[in-house]
């Protein structure tokens, strides 16, 4: 082993320590909550965002469903901008994140930014291998499933990022996710991630991808983490061009959205706010019947083994 992979951060699950939050809730109200989540990329300098994140703290805090925790909502800005993310929304339920996270421990590593830290100074939710870092600095399945285990161990709950990169049917893009997804969490330890599915191809895009092919891929990855019991608590979003009136087609096929610049408006995330607020309401009234009740009988949910097992036994409505 060579001394960068000994310094690669890979906590047994006994190192781990699930974000307070996420732990105390149970797998159940992870899942009535519907997740909302924003990634400014690197697209507001330091003034706008710090005006958007004014303007977004007033507005959740007088969000029933965000204020009263049925909306889990997340803000991901650059890190130079995690401070004045933390000031804004301090007082608020919304979670701050960080777009990347090191998969190394503190030492000599330049330009990185550490999951201790991150903890230190009290972000939650850490996004890891979006298409962009993938794309454009290389990042690899091996590279992901590291800083998703050294963010973990600090209590920091991952926001996955899986995708295909091209155009593909929904049957083989389900496939190819649940796959990505266990090579991604293969040896992360124990604790509920945010698998965020965002097709690569709708990335960036004037619209997001057809419906029926986001609920066939969303379910798919659903059932898997739910087979396995490592990843209690753990959610599937949809993000790549989602705005306002997606969530209420998609419906109950999706634990929430990833928002990137169909967020940028306050009033079209407080929109999709609303939608989830909607969407929560109608899964407290069925906490007591069995996951996906609501589902058609039929529909993809198959025969979906462990994320540690082979992924290709995984079945999906043709
Ligand atoms: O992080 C967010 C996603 O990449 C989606 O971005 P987008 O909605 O601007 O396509």
């Amino acid at each position: 082993m060579t001394a960068h992979e000994l310094r690669r951060i890979a906590p047994s699950s006994q190192d781990s320590a699930p974000n307070p939050r996420s732990s105390r809730d149970s797998a159940e109200f992870a899942r009535s909550q519907v997740t909302v989540g924003v990634s400014l990329k690197t697209y507001f300098g330091h003034e706008r965002a710090r005006t958007w994140f004014a303007d977004v703290a007033q507005r959740a805090a007088a969000h029933p469903a965000v204020a009263g925790g049925s909306v889990r909502f997340f803000v991901i800005p650059t890190y130079l901008q995690i401070p004045a993310a933390l000031d804004a929304f301090g007082g608020t339920p919304v979670l701050v994140g960080a777009q990347d996270v090191s998969e190394f421990a503190p030492g000599a590593y330049t330009g990185e930014v550490t999951a201790d830290e991150l903890a230190e100074v009290g972000v939650q939710v850490a996004e890891i291998g979006h298409a962009e870092r993938r794309r454009l600095f290389d990042e690899t399945d091996t590279v992901t499933a590291a800083k998703a285990a050294a963010a973990l161990a600090h209590g920091i709950t991952p926001v996955l990022c899986i995708g295909e990169a091209e155009r593909l049917g929904a049957p083989a893009a389900a496939l190819a996710n649940v796959e990505q997804l266990a090579t991604n969490l293969d040896g992360v330890p124990v604790g509920p991630v945010i698998v965020a599915y965002e097709p690569v191809w709708a990335i960036g895009a004037a619209e997001p991808a057809p419906d029926d092919h986001i609920a066939t891929v969303t379910r798919a990855l659903r059932a898997a983490v739910d087979a396995d019991p490592a990843r209690a608590g753990s959610v599937v979003i949809y993000g790549g061009s989602a705005g306002p009136g997606l969530l209420a087609r998609l419906g109950d096929s999706v634990d929430g959205l990833f928002l990137g610049r169909f967020a940028h408006d306050p009033d079209a995330l407080v929109a999709v706010w609303d939608e989830a607020s909607v969407l929560a309401s109608s899964r407290i009234l069925h906490t007591v019947e069995p996951q996906h009740a609501d589902e058609t009988p039929g529909e993809p949910h198959g025969l979906v083994p462990p994320l540690s097992s082979h992924a290709k036994t995984v079945e999906v409505d043709a």
